[in-house]
């Protein structure tokens, strides 16, 4: 009988199965780990308090984004000096300190290899077409353009990626994004992507992994398709996908950690041409979409979903029908400083953002450029553009880009985060409103209190001009106004793989021994740890052991009746500065519970009124812990007293962290049932809950049962320690290894496929000399 026929994602999810316990818990392979400052501090303070190695040094590589500042490094003398903020210095120097300990590949301030995690990874060639690839951070479904399973993971799954190279998995379903037709004038991937976002929501794609596909995507080329799988978290899905083609093979080929030239690149094509969708494969969701129906898209709200076209109106509450979500704009409308019915073009901006995992690669710097060119921005504008990489920012200034942005009066910065999240020092004043080529406009996203509209960097430099929200179709042919004999600008287009130096990726000369690759003798297999009996100890710092054991519980719960309460609302972005887990509570729903100038309490908000202040238990609504990757979310609700959620449905990663720290994940999608809990909770009466019977139990006597899958009812009920589980596979995982070595070769990391290392810039030099203190 014929297999049956297969979706990329099932491919790729089937091809990494190195455990399958038949129950549907699967132990997933894991090709590539990408890990940044801000999620990996606990991680690794858990290994080395486990005495725990990082598995496989040569799948793992490093960089600092989040929380440098992007300011000229010219004067860069070491981290302790260069970064000001405290605590964004610990974070930094804490991973500086965990490279050099773990033995792993860093790229840091000195190195023109450093960027942001989502555009170095493809830049090298360290992202390849059917690989597995994690990172502590939700973007990360952006390597999923190269039809790559990818996807965002809290702090204890780093953790765990780091010791076992696996993570624990259920398979997600299949959902398929099909966009056909030619794009119009002005219309960019980020335009589909919000436009997409707009049509199914940011709980759209829960539960899914999204595959875009049609004759619109095919066209697009890889930096364009990175901007919409990147997007695709928004959506909700676990990960976007976008079938390899020839443009992802010529991407690709000759960046430095790409299959050799030669056997090794033949044998990938080959293999990657195997990977796309089989005719006649199944889809639990379809959505289809005509290019020529979407406009120039931005955002109004605080949710992507937010979208409307330029040409539209801010919307008007009061034609909504469903009074939750009139609520909802209405509160979105109050935050954003916006009147009903005003055209999107006559709101005025202060800042223009350009950059971001979304939107830094040089493509998007050519495209705000084109607009850009012999124009000014307006005079009450201030202009950031900011490269996603330090060779994004080499390629832009060998192309003159760097000189239209500085000349149209942008401030032409260093790589990094910058102003996507209020973490560093370029931040949004309160009050401020941004156009902002990112991929979030959550309340106090860009620093508390700003405004942001989410839009593509061609419409974000047509802003920058005008000062105002702007239709980038006014501007795309050159003509505005009295512009209209302005010359055309033609960019002299590189080929960034020139800027790469002709050397892979450097490994540190003295990696730890044990810890590198290769696990093949016997001796190394035995030496792992095989017990499957849970320690507190033995999870390094993971809240696991007895006491976090989780059976009954009875007590208060708090109201927050509101839907999409994205995890930057539970935990603001400068919170997540700390290299602990623990305090975080005085931190929980920081922007709601407090006047962020005074930090007096805000008596209105529920958590700061009696009974809730001693709330266990939040009952809220649809998509609850959307958003980021933070387990400091997870960690905040714990501190704070929080031990259970009962929503109508969770965001995927916040899902799984509350799992990881033994709180209670409830999904209620019967209406009444959460109508009653709501309701009980708004009384201020307790709510018990039973997670051996599975059931919720109010005042009023009515009993509801929950459903919650066996093995995580399971581990919850033990308080088990998933990486000693996995651990005792490791007969699994070896032989995993091996089968890969075997069939994908390339998969392995550089030192072990003996690829050569040379810095590649002046500073690195210096660097690897040893005469920087990394
Ligand atoms: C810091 C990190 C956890 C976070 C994420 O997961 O997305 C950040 O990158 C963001 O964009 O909010
Ligand atoms: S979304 Fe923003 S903060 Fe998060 S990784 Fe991307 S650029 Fe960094």
């Amino acid at each position: 009988m014929a297999a049956a026929p297969q979706t990329l994602y099932e491919k790729i999810f089937k091809s990494h199965i190195v455990h399958d316990d038949g129950k549907g818990n699967i132990l997933l392979a894991i090709d590539r780990h990408l890990v940044h400052e801000v999620t990996s501090p606990q991680a690794f303070e858990g290994l080395r308090k486990a005495g725990r190695k990082v598995r496989r040094v040569d799948q793992t590589l490093a960089t600092v984004d989040h929380n440098i500042p992007t300011i000229s490094r010219k004067t860069y003398k070491d981290t302790k000096t260069f970064v000001e903020e405290s605590n964004s210095r610990t974070q930094c120097l804490t991973l500086e300190d965990n490279v050099k300990e773990f033995g792993l590949t860093f790229f840091g301030l000195t190195d023109n290899r450093q960027g942001i995690v989502h555009v170095i990874g493809p830049e090298q060639g360290f992202t390849l077409p059917g690989a597995t690839i994690v990172c502590g951070d939700s973007h990360t479904s952006t390597h999923g353009a190269f039809g790559a399973l990818a996807f965002g993971i809290g702090t204890s799954e780093v953790e765990h990626v780091l010791a076992t190279q696996t993570l624990p998995q259920k398979k997600a379903k299949n959902m398929r994004i099909q966009v056909d037709g030619q794009l119009g004038p002005g219309v960019t991937s980020k335009d589909i992507v919000l436009h997409v976002i707009g049509i199914i929501g940011t709980a759209g794609g829960t539960g899914c992994v999204i595959e875009f596909c049609g004759s619109a995507i095919r066209q697009l080329s890889m930096e364009a398709r990175m901007s919409i799988c990147n997007m695709s978290i928004e959506g909700g899905a676990r990960a976007g996908l976008i079938a390899p083609d020839e443009i992802t093979f010529e991407y690709i080929k000759g960046r430095p950690l790409a299959p050799k030239a030669g056997k090794e690149w033949e044998d990938a094509v080959a293999y990657w041409k195997t990977l796309p969708s089989d005719e006649g494969a199944k889809y639990d969701v379809e959505v289809k979409i005509a290019a020529e129906d979407i406009p120039p898209t931005l955002t109004w709200g605080t949710s992507p979903q937010d979208t409307v076209a330029i040409t539209g109106v801010v919307p008007d509450p009061s034609d909504v029908q469903d009074e939750k979500r009139a609520a909802t704009i209405k509160r979105s409308l109050e935050y954003m400083g916006l009147t009903p019915g005003t055209p999107m073009e006559q709101v005025k901006l202060d800042k223009v953002f350009i950059g971001s995992c979304t939107n830094s690669r040089i493509e998007d710097l050519r495209e705000a450029a084109k607009i850009l060119y012999g124009r000014k921005i307006a005079s009450h504008i201030y202009g950031m553009l900011v490269p996603g990489s330090g060779l994004v920012k080499k390629q832009a200034e060998a192309e003159g880009l760097d000189k239209i942005f500085t000349a149209a009066g942008f401030d032409w910065r260093e790589a990094g985060c910058s102003m996507c999240l209020g973490m560093n020092p370029d931040q949004l004043a309160p009050g401020e409103r941004c156009a902002s080529t990112s991929n979030r406009n959550f309340e106090g996203r860009q620093g508390a209190g700003g405004r942001t509209h989410l839009m593509s960097p061609a419409m974000a430099a047509a802003c920058a001009i005008t000062g105002y929200l702007t239709d980038v179709r006014k501007f795309a042919s050159g003509r505005v106004g009295s512009e209209a004999d302005k010359p055309a600008f033609e960019v002299q287009v590189t080929d960034s793989k020139a800027y790469l130096g002709e050397t892979p990726l450097h490994v540190p000369a003295d990696t730890p021994e044990g810890a590198q690759t290769g696990q093949t003798d016997e001796d190394k297999i035995r030496d792992v740890p095989a017990s499957t009996t849970s320690s507190a100890a033995a999870s390094g710092g993971t809240p696991s052991g007895s006491s976090r054991k989780f059976t009954v519980l009875k007590g208060i719960a708090a109201p927050i009746d509101r839907e999409n309460v994205d995890t930057d609302v539970l935990i603001p972005a400068r919170f997540l500065k700390t290299v602990t887990r623990a305090g975080l509570g005085k931190s929980l729903f920081y922007r709601d519970r407090y006047d962020d100038s005074t930090g007096k309490e805000n008596p209105d908000f529920v958590l700061n009124q009696d009974p809730w202040r001693q709330a266990r238990i939040i009952v809220s609504r649809d998509n609850w812990g959307c958003g980021s990757s933070r387990e400091h979310a997870a960690w905040a609700l714990d501190d704070f007293g929080v031990s259970c959620v009962i929503a109508k449905s969770f965001a995927d990663i916040h899902h799984n962290n509350l799992l990881k720290n033994f709180l209670l994940p409830i999904t209620m999608s019967d209406a009444e049932q959460l109508e009653a809990c709501m309701d009980a909770a708004k009384r201020g009466e307790e709510i018990e809950v039973d997670l051996p019977k599975k059931t919720v139990k109010l005042a009023s006597g009515q009993s509801f049962a929950f459903e919650m899958d066996e093995w995580s009812q399971h581990c919850l009920v033990n308080a088990l320690d998933d990486i000693e589980l996995t651990l005792a596979k490791e007969e699994h995982i070896a032989a995993y290894e091996e089968k890969r070595r075997q069939t994908t070769p390339w998969l392995e990391g550089p030192k072990a496929r003996k690829l050569e290392a040379k810095p590649v810039s002046k500073m690195e030099a210096k660097a690897a000399s040893g005469k920087l203190d990394w």
